[in-house]
C-alpha cells in the first residue's frame, strides 16, 4: 500500500470530529472529550496518519500515559496501525530513562539508582517528631507515605505545607497534626537525602532541575523529542505538568487530550486545572477540539450520566454527553434489605445472564471501595461463577487476581490459561478506561458514594466514570442496612436521587 492510501486507511471509522483531530497534526493541541468519546482511537490514529505521511519521524514522536497498562494498550493498538518505533511509555518511566541518559553527560557524580523502599524511613522520621505510644500500623505507614507524596507532587515545600494542607482541610494521617505532618516530611526528606535513596518523585525532581537550569540538557532533549502526545491529562499533577512543559520543544508540538470530569486520582495532587488552561498556557492553539460523542453507551446510560454531571457545583467544568445508540434499557436502582442480600441478587442476575448466553467477560460488578467486593465474591464462589478482581493503587496502577479453583483440579493458572470467560469485580478506580455490556453498581448508598462528604465533586466524577463503563445495561444497587442485626438505616446514593 503507498504512504497515501495506507494514511487514508488509518483514519477509516473515525467520526468527522475524530477526523479533525487526527489530522491536525502540527502545533499544540488540545482534545476535550467525553466519555466513550474514542479518545484512545482518535490519539492512536493521529500518531499513525501523522506518521504515515511522513510528517513525523516515529523515533522522535513520544505518548506519554497515566498507567503501565494504559501505556500497554496503546503500544499494541499503535502496532496494529502498522507503528512500531514510537516510544510509549508513563511519565516516570520515560522520566528515569531520560535522566539516565542525560546524567552521565551533564552530572559529575554516579547516577543515583531508583530506590523504591524509602517507606522505610517513614517510621524513624515520625519518631523524630512524636513519641509513639504504639507501633505504627501498615495502614497509617501508607497514609503518612501519600500525604509525603500529595506533599511533593502538589511542589509543596514543608515550610508551607501546614498552610495549604489546612486550606485543603487534607486528612491527619495517623493523627498527626499539620505542623507535624510537616517536620515529618522535613525529617524523611533529610533521612532519605544522608542515605542519596532516590524514589520515582525524586527522579521527577532531578530531572526537572536538570533541564531547568541546563539549556544544553533541555536541547539535547527536545532534539529527540518532537512530537508529544499525552492521555489521560485530566489526572495529571503540578510536578508531572513542570516536567511535562520543560519537555515541550519551541515548535509546541504537544496534543493533550483527557477529560475533566474523569478526574479521579486529584486526592493525590491529579488536577484538570492544565487540561482546562491549556489554551491560555500555549497560546494559540492550533485546534481546540471537543469529542462529545459518546459511543459506548445507550442514550438512557448517557442521560443517567449527564444528569449526575449537571447536578454538580460546576457543571460548566464539564462536557455534556451526546448519545449515538438508542435509549435502551432503563438504568435501575434496586434496594435490598442487607448487603447479603444484594450480594445474592446481584449474583443471580449474573447467572440469569449468563443463562441467555452472555459471556462472562462482558459483565462488571463496580464498588466505591475494595472491602465492598468479599461478598460479592463469596456470592459467586457458592454459584461456580468465574470471576477477576481488580483494584488500583494510589499511582493508578491495576492490580489483577484471578478467582481460586471454580472447577475441582483447575488453579487459577489454569483458569488465566484457559483463557475461561470471567464477570469482572473491580473499584470504580480501577475501571478507568474500561467497557463491558453489564454493569452492576454495588453498595450505593450514601456515605459510600459519595465516600464520606469531604469531596463530593471527586466522589460525583467517579460515579460517572462509573456509569459510563457500562454500554447495555447499568444497574444501581444498595442495601438498607449492614445485616440483619444492623440498626444503621442507610439512605441511596445522593447522586442517585438528583444531589
Ligand atoms: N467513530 C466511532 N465509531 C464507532 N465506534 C466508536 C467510534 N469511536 C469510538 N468508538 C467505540 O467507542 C468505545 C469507546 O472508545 P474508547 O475506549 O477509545 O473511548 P475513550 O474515549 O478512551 O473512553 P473512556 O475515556 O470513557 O475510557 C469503544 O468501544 C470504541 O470502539
Amino acid at each position: 500500500m503507498s504512504g497515501l492510501k495506507r494514511a487514508e486507511a488509518i483514519l477509516d471509522g473515525l467520526d468527522e470530529f475524530q477526523r479533525k483531530a487526527a489530522t491536525q497534526i502540527s502545533g499544540p493541541v488540545r482534545i476535550l472529550a467525553v466519555a466513550g468519546a474514542g479518545k484512545t482511537r482518535t490519539i492512536t490514529r493521529r500518531i499513525a496518519y501523522a506518521c504515515a505521511i511522513g510528517a513525523w519521524q516515529e523515533d522522535l514522536t513520544y505518548a506519554v500515559t497515566f498507567s503501565r497498562k494504559a501505556a500497554q494498550e496503546m503500544r499494541e493498538r499503535l502496532r496494529g496501525l502498522g507503528v512500531t518505533r514510537v516510544h510509549v511509555s508513563t511519565i516516570h518511566s520515560l522520566a528515569l530513562q531520560q535522566l539516565r541518559e542525560l546524567w552521565t553527560e551533564f552530572v559529575e557524580e554516579p547516577f543515583p539508582d531508583l530506590d523504591t523502599k524509602t517507606s522505610r524511613f517513614i517510621v524513624p522520621s515520625v519518631e523524630e517528631v512524636v513519641k509513639l505510644q504504639s507501633e505504627l500500623t501498615k495502614r497509617e505507614i501508607n497514609d503518612i507515605r501519600a500525604e509525603i507524596d500529595w506533599s511533593v507532587v502538589s511542589l509543596l515545600t514543608p515550610e508551607v505545607y501546614e498552610t495549604i494542607a489546612a486550606q485543603e482541610n487534607r486528612p491527619h494521617p495517623a493523627g498527626l497534626s499539620y505542623a507535624q505532618m510537616a517536620q515529618v516530611i522535613r525529617a524523611f526528606e533529610r533521612r532519605k537525602a544522608h542515605q542519596r535513596a532516590f524514589d520515582f518523585n525524586d527522579i521527577l525532581l532531578l530531572l526537572i532541575h536538570l533541564l531547568s537550569v541546563s539549556e544544553e540538557a533541555r536541547q539535547t532533549v527536545h532534539r529527540s523529542m518532537r512530537w508529544i502526545t499525552v492521555d489521560e491529562y485530566q489526572d495529571i499533577s503540578p510536578l508531572q505538568h513542570r516536567l511535562i512543559s520543560l519537555w515541550v520543544a519551541p515548535e509546541h508540538n504537544i496534543c493533550v487530550v483527557g477529560d475533566p470530569a474523569q478526574t479521579i486520582y486529584s486526592f493525590n495532587g491529579a488536577t484538570s486545572y492544565y487540561l482546562r488552561h491549556f489554551g491560555e498556557e500555549f497560546a494559540p492553539l492550533s485546534a481546540d477540539l471537543r469529542l462529545d460523542t459518546d459511543y459506548r453507551s445507550t442514550g438512557s446510560i448517557i442521560s443517567y450520566a449527564n444528569r449526575v454531571l449537571s447536578h454538580s457545583e460546576h457543571p460548566d467544568l464539564y462536557v455534556t454527553l451526546k448519545a449515538n445508540k438508542g435509549a435502551g434499557a432503563k438504568v435501575l436502582m434496586k434496594t435490598y434489605a442487607t448487603e447479603k442480600r444484594e450480594a445474592q441478587e446481584v449474583a443471580a442476575s449474573i447467572q440469569a445472564l449468563a443463562q441467555k448466553g452472555v459471556s462472562l467477560d462482558d459483565i462488571a460488578v463496580l464498588s466505591r471501595i475494595n472491602a465492598q467486593l468479599p461478598v460479592i465474591q463469596q456470592e459467586l464462589d457458592e454459584k461456580l461463577i468465574a470471576y477477576r478482581s481488580r483494584h488500583a493503587d494510589r499511582q493508578g496502577e491495576t492490580k489483577e487476581s484471578f478467582a481460586k479453583a471454580i472447577q475441582k483440579g483447575v488453579d487459577s493458572g489454569a483458569i488465566t490459561s484457559l483463557n475461561t470467560p470471567m464477570v469482572t469485580l473491580t473499584t470504580i478506580h480501577a475501571s478507568k478506561g474500561l467497557e463491558w455490556d453489564y454493569v452492576f453498581i454495588i453498595g450505593s448508598s450514601d456515605g459510600m458514594i459519595p465516600f464520606g462528604t469531604e469531596n463530593i465533586e471527586e466522589e460525583r466524577r467517579l460515579f460517572y466514570v462509573a456509569l459510563t463503563r457500562g454500554k447495555k445495561n447499568v444497574e444501581i444497587s444498595y442495601s438498607r442496612t449492614k445485616d440483619e442485626y444492623s440498626t444503621y438505616q442507610r439512605e441511596p446514593s445522593r447522586f442517585t436521587q438528583g444531589g
